[in-house]
C-alpha cells in the first residue's frame, strides 16, 4: 500500500513520539506542509522566524526528552534556521531539520531559481548542513524517500544529534511505499570484554582511594544515564558534585550533593573537595574552556576516571566502546560504600545565610532579584537560563527535587532562550518556565514573544535589563558592549494587539518586584518583568569567570 513522501515522513514523526513541530513556510515547502497538515495527530506551531523555530525545537526536545522537528523553505529559510541546528549539534539534541528543495528538474535543465545563489548548484545547503548534523540527505526520488527517512530519524535518535532533510518541491506528494514496521533509536550495547575490564579497574583504583568524589556531567542527560548515575550515588555515598552544563541532572536535594563543580566560580567548599579528592569519577563531563572556567579549574587528570558516552579513560588506560549507563550501572553493584569526602565536604561547607531583603523603595539587586526567584521554585518549576550573568545568578539556585534547568552552555547563542522557552512550554504543558533572560540576548530573538502569546503559553520572563553585554563587559569591555534601551514591557503589547494576553510591567524597586512576581503568577498567560538593574551589577563570579576566560582568550601566539 502506498502513501505520500510529506504524509510519511508526518506519520514517522508521529511514530516517534512528536506531538508538535515547528516550522515557517515558503514556496519550497508548502505542498509539504499541507502533507504534514493532513496528520491530525502532529500540530503545527508557526514561528515568526527560522532561526526561532530551530531554537524552539531545541527548547522542545529538553522538555519532552524525544526529538523535534522543523519545516523551512529552501535556502533563505534553511541557512536562517542553520545557527540553531549548529546549537543543537553543540547540545546532542535530536532536532530534525526539514527543508523544502528546488524542483527535481531544475538543475538538469539550467533553470536559474529564486532564493537561490544566483548559481546552477542547488547542493549547497545539503553541503553545509552536512557539517553541522550527524546526516544530510536529499529526497528527489520518491522510491529512495522511504530508507532515506527512516536512515535519518534513526541517525538523529541513536547519536542523540540533529539531521537535514531536504525533500524537493515537487516530491512532497509523490507516491511512496507506506511506513512498515520497525523500531527506532534503542541503545546500542558495550562490548562486553571491554566493559567488564573497566569496571574491575574503576572499582579497583576507587576502592583504594581515600576521599573518592562523583561528578555529573552534560553528557548524562544526552546519553540517557542520570538513572544510573543516580544508583551510582546512591551506592557508593561520595560526595556529589555537579558541573554548570548538568545543573539539574542530579537531585540538589539529595543528601550527599554539595553542589556545583565550576573551580573557583563553584558552590563554596565543592571545589575544594573535588579538587583534593585523590580520585574523581567524572560522568559525561566535558572540560571546555567555560566549564573549567578558563582551565582555573584544578582538575589533575592522573586524578580522574572519565566516564564518557561510549569509552572509560584512567589516567593512562582507555576502555572502548564501554556505554556510560552500563558502566555506571554495573559499576554501582560493586563499589564499596565510602564516605570519606562527605565527611571532608562537611567539616568545610559554608551555610549561606539567607539575603535580608531591603525596603520596599530600595533599589533592585540581582542578588535580591534571584533571592525573590528561589522563593518561586518548586518541583514543577523549570528555570531556562540565557547566556549572560543569568548562568551564574542561576547556577546559584537551590533546585528542589524534580525542578529543571536548561542553559546552552556549550553553544551560548544569545537569543536562543526566547525560542527555547516557547518550545520548552510546547513540549511541557504541565510545568511553567521561568526564562531569566538579559536584554541584550533578548534583542535578537525578542519577536518569538508573539508566539508564545499567539499559542497561550505560560512563562514567566524575567528580562534583565542592565544595559548591555555585561559578561562581555566584564571580559573585555568596550563602546560595542552598550545597547540601546527599550521599552520591554511596552512590546508585550506590541505582541498582543487586539488579542493576545501577555501581561507586563516594570520593577526597579524590592517592592515593585514583590508585587510584579505577585501579579505575574496569578497571570493567566505569559508575563514579562522589566528588571531594571544597575550596568556593573554583576554576580561576583562573572567577575572571577570573566578574568579568567579573558586570560586563557589572549593566550598569547607561539611560533616555532
Ligand atoms: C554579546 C554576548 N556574547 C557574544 C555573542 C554574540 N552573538 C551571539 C549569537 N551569541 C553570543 N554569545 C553576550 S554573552 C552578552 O553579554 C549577553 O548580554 P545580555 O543578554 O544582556 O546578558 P548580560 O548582560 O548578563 O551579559
Ligand atoms: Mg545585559
Amino acid at each position: 500500500n502506498s502513501t505520500t513522501v510529506g504524509s510519511y515522513l508526518a506519520s514517522r514523526l508521529e511514530e516517534i513520539g512528536m506531538k508538535h513541530y515547528f516550522a515557517v513556510p515558503g514556496d519550497y515547502n508548502l505542498v509539504l506542509l499541507d502533507k504534514l497538515l493532513e496528520n491530525k495527530n502532529l500540530e503545527m506551531i508557526s514561528c515568526c522566524n527560522e532561526l526561532n523555530a530551530g531554537y524552539a525545537a531545541d527548547g522542545y526536545c529538553r522538555a519532552t526528552g524525544g526529538a523535534s522537528a522543523v519545516f523551512v523553505t529552501f535556502s533563505v529559510g534553511g541557512l536562517s534556521l542553520l545557527n540553531a541546528v549548529a546549537g543543537a549539534y553543540a547540545e546532542d539534541l535530536p532536532l530534525i531539520a526539514v527543508s523544502g528543495g528546488p524542483n527535481t528538474n531544475s538543475e538538469a535543465e539550467f533553470e536559474m531559481l529564486h532564493h537561490t545563489l544566483g548559481l546552477l548548484d542547488y547542493d549547497y545547503q545539503r553541503d553545509i548542513f552536512s557539517k553541522v548534523t550527524a546526516e544530510a540527505v536529499t529526497i528527489h526520488d520518491p522510491r529512495e524517500a522511504p530508507t532515506q527517512i527512516d536512515h535519518a530519524i534513526q541517525t538523529a535518535l541513536r547519536f542523540r544529534k540533529p539531521v537535514y532533510i531536504e525533500i524537493a518541491c515537487n516530491i512532497a506528494d509523490a507516491v511512496t511505499s507506506a511506513p512498515n514496521v520497525r523500531s527506532f533509536g534503542g541503545p546500542t550495547a558495550s562490548d562486553p570484554l571491554s566493559l567488564n575490564a573497566a569496571v574491575d579497574r574503576a572499582v579497583e583504583l576507587l576502592s583504594a582511594a581515600s576521599k573518592p568524589v562523583l561528578v555529573a556531567g552534560v553528557k548524562l542527560r544526552s546519553f540517557g544515564a542520570e538513572a544510573n548515575f543516580q544508583k551510582l550515588a546512591d551506592a557508593c555515598g561520595y560526595a556529589i558534585a555537579s558541573m554548570p552544563n548538568a545543573k539539574g541532572f542530579f537531585n540538589e536535594q539529595h543528601s550527599h550533593y554539595m553542589g556545583i563543580y565550576w573551580g573557583p566560580v563553584g558552590t563554596p567548599g565543592c571545589g575544594e573537595i573535588v579538587d583534593s579528592s585523590d580520585l574523581c569519577l567524572f560522568a559525561g563531563g566535558t572540560f571546555t574552556d567555560y566549564t573549567t572556567t578558563g582551565h582555573a579549574a584544578l582538575i589533575n587528570p592522573s586524578k580522574v576516571i572519565q566516564a564518557r558516552p561510549n569509552s572509560v579513560v584512567f589516567p593512562n588506560q582507555t576502555f572502548s566502546n564501554v556505554k556510560l549507563t552500563e558502566f555506571l550501572e554495573m559499576l554501582a553493584k560493586k563499589l564499596k560504600p565510602n564516605d570519606g569526602s562527605m565527611i571532608a565536604y562537611n567539616r568545610i561547607k559554608e551555610e549561606i545565610a539567607p539575603l535580608r531583603p531591603g525596603t520596599p523603595e530600595t533599589e533592585l539587586s540581582t542578588r535580591q532579584l534571584f533571592s525573590r526567584i528561589q522563593q518561586m521554585l518548586g518541583p514543577d518549576s523549570a528555570v531556562i537560563a540565557e547566556t549572560g550573568d543569568s548562568w551564574f545568578n542561576g547556577m546559584q539556585l537551590d533546585l528542589p527535587e524534580g525542578a529543571r534547568f536548561e542553559v546552552q552552555m556549550q553553544y551560548g547563542s544569545i537569543g536562543w532562550s526566547v525560542g527555547a522557552t516557547l518550545g520548552f512550554c510546547v513540549g511541557a504543558p504541565d510545568r511553567r518556565p521561568i526564562a531569566l533572560i538579559g536584554d541584550g540576548s533578548f534583542q535578537l530573538t525578542a519577536q518569538e514573544v508573539s508566539t508564545i502569546i499567539r499559542y497561550g503559553l505560560k512563562p514567566i520572563i524575567f528580562l534583565i535589563n542592565n544595559g548591555g553585554y555585561t559578561i562581555e563587559v566584564e571580559i573585555h569591555d568596550g563602546p560595542y558592549n552598550t545597547i540601546k534601551n527599550w521599552n520591554y514591557a511596552e512590546l508585550v503589547h506590541v505582541f498582543n494587539a487586539e488579542d493576545g494576553n501577555g501581561f507586563s510591567c516594570k520593577a526597579r524597586t524590592e517592592g515593585e518586584l514583590d508585587e510584579a512576581i505577585k501579579q505575574a503568577t496569578a497571570h493567566d498567560g505569559p508575563a514579562l518583568i522589566d528588571v531594571l538593574i544597575h550596568r556593573d551589577d554583576c554576580s561576583k563570579n562573572l567577575l572571577v569567570w570573566g578574568g579568567h576566560v579573558a586570560k586563557n582568550n589572549g593566550r598569547p601566539p607561539r611560533f616555532h
